[in-house]
């Protein structure tokens, strides 16, 4: 198939996963299509993680399939067309002496061993991926000397440096200042709109988060909504409360 026809990125059907007799994920049904910016919401302990480590092949679930660009996950072999960026890149060990370069270059390790045999194409695509997310200034920097928002954009460039077609980001602002956040997500909407990078970003700010989205997707263990920002927005706020299952506040934007 090529690389360039209109297959799904992701295509989730009927998944159910449950955590002993506990249901988390109630037969979801779910595309993401090549070339989406999706914000998927939920409240906590909405299954949003498990839904991600499910598409990931982290966790089996006990029924349903997940596909990418159309080949069934048992099958999918080319992970380097997959970025994650985890919760967990926050609790990275920033006391680690690694400069921003050292920490970008671990995301080719899959494919040159070590990094100190990179070659000069290497070199010139980790140069790229720092370029990207705003980050050249700070190359030869110590990431333990970096803001959260900033370390964040570095873990994003060792995503990118394997030139992934999809990311997908678990709540990656988390510690990350208010005013970084617009900038951060800024930098996505142009990762996804120049490089037509497909992204799947899971995150609390139901209300900032719609500014740079084409797509919506809302989990309460059951996917309550999918549709595109303008479908979103014009869900009532109640309407939008009670598929939340619980009131929520929808922070309005000053434009
Ligand atoms: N390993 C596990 N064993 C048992 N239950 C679990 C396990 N991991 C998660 N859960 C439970 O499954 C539910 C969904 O958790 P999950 O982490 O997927 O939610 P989430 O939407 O990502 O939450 P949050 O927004 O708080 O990160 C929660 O009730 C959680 O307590």
């Amino acid at each position: 198939m090529s690389k360039h026809d209109n297959t799904a990125a992701v295509k989730i059907e009927n998944l159910s996963f449950h955590y002993g007799d506990r249901y988390v994920l109630d037969r979801i049904n779910f595309e993401i299509p090549n070339g989406a910016f999706i914000g998927l919401v939920g409240p906590n302990g909405s299954g949003k993680s498990t839904l991600i480590k499910c598409i990931l092949g982290l966790l089996k679930p006990q029924s349903g399939r997940v596909s990418f660009f159309g080949i069934p996950l048992g099958r999918f072999k080319n992970w380097e067309e997959v970025g994650y960026v985890s919760q967990k890149a926050n609790s990275f060990n920033t006391a680690f002496p690694a400069t921003v370069y050292e920490v970008v270059s671990m995301g080719l390790f899959g494919k040159v061993g070590l990094f100190r045999f990179l070659t000069k194409k290497h070199k010139q695509k980790i140069m790229g991926a720092i370029e990207t997310v705003g980050m050249t200034e700070f190359t030869h920097r110590n990431i333990g000397e970096l803001s959260g928002g900033q370390q964040q954009r570095v873990f994003i460039a060792r995503a990118l440096v394997s030139d992934p077609r999809l990311l997908i980001l678990d709540e990656p602002t988390v510690g990350v200042d208010a005013a970084s956040v617009s900038n951060f997500y800024q930098m996505l909407k142009s990762l996804n709109e120049e490089k037509g990078l497909t992204l799947l970003l899971v995150t609390h700010d139901v209300g900032v988060m719609s500014d740079y989205v084409t797509h919506v997707a809302c989990l309460n263990n059951q996917l309550h909504f999918h549709g595109d920002t303008k479908e979103f927005k014009e869900i009532s706020k109640e309407g939008f409360s009670q598929m939340y299952g619980h009131h929520v506040h929808v922070l309005e934007h000053l434009h």
